[in-house]
């Protein structure tokens, strides 16, 4: 076995690999066992983005795995139930607890219903794992039931002597009273094992509710990554306790009227800033600072509004200082036209923005010292200190960012797609655009790769050191500073938005990405940027809601690229006309499912209202896509590889078999 220089470390490896396959039979059978793993069907991904704490439409998507489920329901009983029966069916796959609860109230014989059910369960679920190896469902199997179910599975029913044997085990767990928790288990089955893997291109947090509970669910997941969002780059800033990244989240969620996810999410007091709000902002003018968000007039009076109108300016002042200061400590940035506290003409209530003066609305900034506009007061800085504090020790949120850092990155290469939230910043000319920050200039996917480096280095890199401050800074960056790979525009108008009325000023220009993802050549030139070549690569954006209703189309550049951005944030429904979509890529190719409005669990559970969901086939295959041709079918090709070499050491005897006889 001659492979070269590196032929002693080859041996070491080999002689690892032997002690997981110590002998030729070992090794022998692990190689049939990859090359028939190689001639299955290609697993199904699913590709979803923008999630925005909408945790009810997004678990109600997964658990409905965007559609397929009832998909199987029908191909299965179309001709044996009513669409209400298969409708019901699906609806007890989603949420079995509850709408086991529900079934005693309305069926008569509940033994019946249990075999029936039962029945058409292991159906489904057999269908759903068929495309997986036996030892590949085994591992998903719950462990109470494993050996019940893979008997189940595997047991040919049509066949006289087994069909009692099948029917015995059924009736059994019945008898025993453990129908329920069998349900619960098989539906569990079938969610985890349809959609093999999930991909999420950015942007859980902000605008919607809840984003710690679809965070909770992505931890539970089977198999998961993210790209992250400018909105998770955000939250991973405040993780690292960045005071400007925190008062950007508070800011941001105060808008919203959607304190919940903070408070109650990540058990975060906001006391410290309430309190310094009604005393600072008692009776200084805050009409500018009213959340937009829903307001439930039932419980939100005008005393509440009055006091997140107050916490919601104190954070905003508080946040235009802290940008300030990044802004002042990092040059590199090119940022400096975005310093405009202390570009405020308070006699004529103006301010300088790009030259022109422009009317405020509001100069009554009771902390701003005018001499040194960037600096906080000292009240400020002990709200500061105490909301760092509480985000440093919320240990929900640690756990969350950590999740967020092990399973994401800027980027992903996957089965031949690149995947990315906002954009590959570029010049005018297309050209991509070059950025120096801790850097010499870098463009592309050397810049990519940096900037996930400082990502990194922002959460990681040891408390007070220079470095931990750069990737504190950089994260902020990340968010919104001029045309970052995850923002895409030129800036942030949150100052504008707030204190100007003159609208032209809240334009954030697009980067000239924007215009170029409409052409096919340019894709191309980025997927090869990333090393992808061929006729099935795409890219997968996020982060730019699709005007469907407008008749724009998320497949841009004859079908290279796709934005699957479709508003499962509520907020912006009304300018997409749907509510979200999920790219599917299985075996026969890939299609767009956009889907409507959720219209609540509550709903879902009680009538079996799904999800409508309207589905477009926009690449089919020449023939079925096999595991061989996929990434992980190129790594087992490897593996395949390397064990050959093992029964070659075998032979020639350079490694020792065990156990071989
Ligand atoms: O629509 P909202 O919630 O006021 O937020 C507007 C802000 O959100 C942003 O669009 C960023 O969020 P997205 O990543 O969802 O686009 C900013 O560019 C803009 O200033
Ligand atoms: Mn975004």
């Amino acid at each position: 076995m001659d492979k070269g220089s590196g032929r002693v470390s080859d041996l070491r490896y080999l002689q690892l690999l032997a002690r997981q396959y110590p002998n030729t039979r070992a090794a022998s059978s692990e190689i049939i066992n990859l090359q028939a793993i190689l001639n299955l069907p290609k697993g199904t991904e699913h590709f979803m983005s923008d999630l925005h704490g909408e945790y009810e439409a997004f678990l109600h998507i997964l658990n409905s795995a965007s559609g397929a489920v009832r998909e199987k329901c029908d191909i299965l009983f179309e001709n044996t139930m009513t669409r209400e029966e298969r409708a019901r069916l699906a609806t007890l796959i989603y949420y079995p607890e509850e709408k086991l609860r529900e079934i005693h109230e309305t069926v008569g014989d509940i033994g019946e219903w249990y075999k029936l059910t039962l029945h058409r369960l292991i159906e489904i679920c057999r269908l759903v794992t068929s495309k997986y190896t036996r030892s590949k469902v085994r591992k998903a199997l719950p462990a109470d039931y494993a050996y019940i179910i893979d008997e189940l599975l595997n047991t040919n029913y049509e066949v006289h002597n087994k069909k009692d044997y099948y029917e015995n085990i059924l009736s059994t767990i019945i008898h025993l009273g453990r129908a329920e928790d069998f349900i619960i288990a098989v539906s569990g089955v079938i969610k985890t094992l349809i959609v093999d893997h999930l991909h999420i291109v950015g942007d859980i947090f902000d605008r919607g509710p809840r984003a710690d509970i679809i965070l909770d669910s992505l931890m539970a997941h089977h198999s998961v990554d993210i790209q992250w969002g400018n909105h998770d780059v955000l939250w991973m800033g405040a993780a690292t306790g960045s005071r400007t990244c925190i008062a950007t989240v508070l800011n941001n969620s105060i808008t919203y009227n959607n304190l919940e996810v903070i408070e109650t999410g990540y058990g975060i007091s906001l006391r410290p800033l309430a309190l310094f709000a009604n005393e600072v902002y008692r009776d200084v003018d805050v009409s500018r600072f009213l959340p937009k968000g829903p307001v439930d007039a039932a419980t939100f009076d005008a005393k509440d509004a009055a006091l997140a109108a107050r916490m919601h300016k104190a954070i905003a002042v508080i946040l235009f200082k802290l940008e300030g200061q990044i802004i002042l400590r990092n040059p590199e940035f090119g940022m400096d036209d975005r310093l405009l506290l202390d570009k405020i003409d308070y006699a004529n209530r103006t301010v300088r923005i790009g030259g022109a003066d422009y009317p405020l609305r509001d100069t009554e900034l009771p902390t701003v010292d005018r001499a040194n506009p960037y600096a906080l007061s000292p009240e400020e800085e002990r709200v500061m200190a105490q909301l760092k504090a509480a985000f440093l020790s919320s240990e929900k949120l640690q756990r969350h960012a950590r999740f967020l850092y092990t399973k994401g990155g800027l980027y992903k290469c996957y089965n031949g797609n690149l995947l990315y939230h906002g954009c590959i910043p570029m010049n005018d000319d297309s050209s991509f655009m070059e950025f120096s920050i801790g850097c010499e200039k870098l463009a592309g996917r050397a810049f990519f790769d940096h900037a996930e480096a400082l990502a990194r280095q922002g959460y990681y890199a040891p408390e007070g050191s220079p470095e931990k401050q750069s990737g504190k800074d950089f994260l902020w960056f990340l968010w919104c500073g001029r045309n970052s790979p995850l923002f895409g525009r030129d800036h942030i108008a949150t100052f504008e938005r707030a204190l100007v009325p003159d609208e032209t000023t809240w334009v954030e220009r697009k980067n000239p990405y924007y215009s170029y993802y409409n052409d096919a050549d340019v894709c191309i030139r980025i997927l090869r940027e990333f090393g992808l070549e061929g006729p099935h690569c795409h890219i997968v954006n996020g982060h730019v809601p699709v005007k469907s209703k407008d008749g724009e189309n998320p497949i841009k550049a004859g079908g290279r690229l796709i934005v699957i951005d479709g508003g499962f944030c509520r907020a912006y429904q009304p300018t997409t006309g749907i509510a979200g979509y999920t790219l599917i890529y299985n075996s026969w190719g890939i299609r767009i499912a956009s889907h409507e409005p959720f219209s609540g669990r509550e709903n879902a559970i009680r009538n079996n209202k799904d999800i409508v969901s309207t589905s477009v086939v926009f690449e089919r295959m020449e023939s079925r896509i096999k595991i061989a041709e996929t990434d992980i079918g190129e790594e087992l090709r490897r593996n395949i590889e390397d064990l050959k070499w093992l029964l070659i050491a075998f032979k020639t005897g350079e490694i020792k078999e065990r156990n071989s006889y």
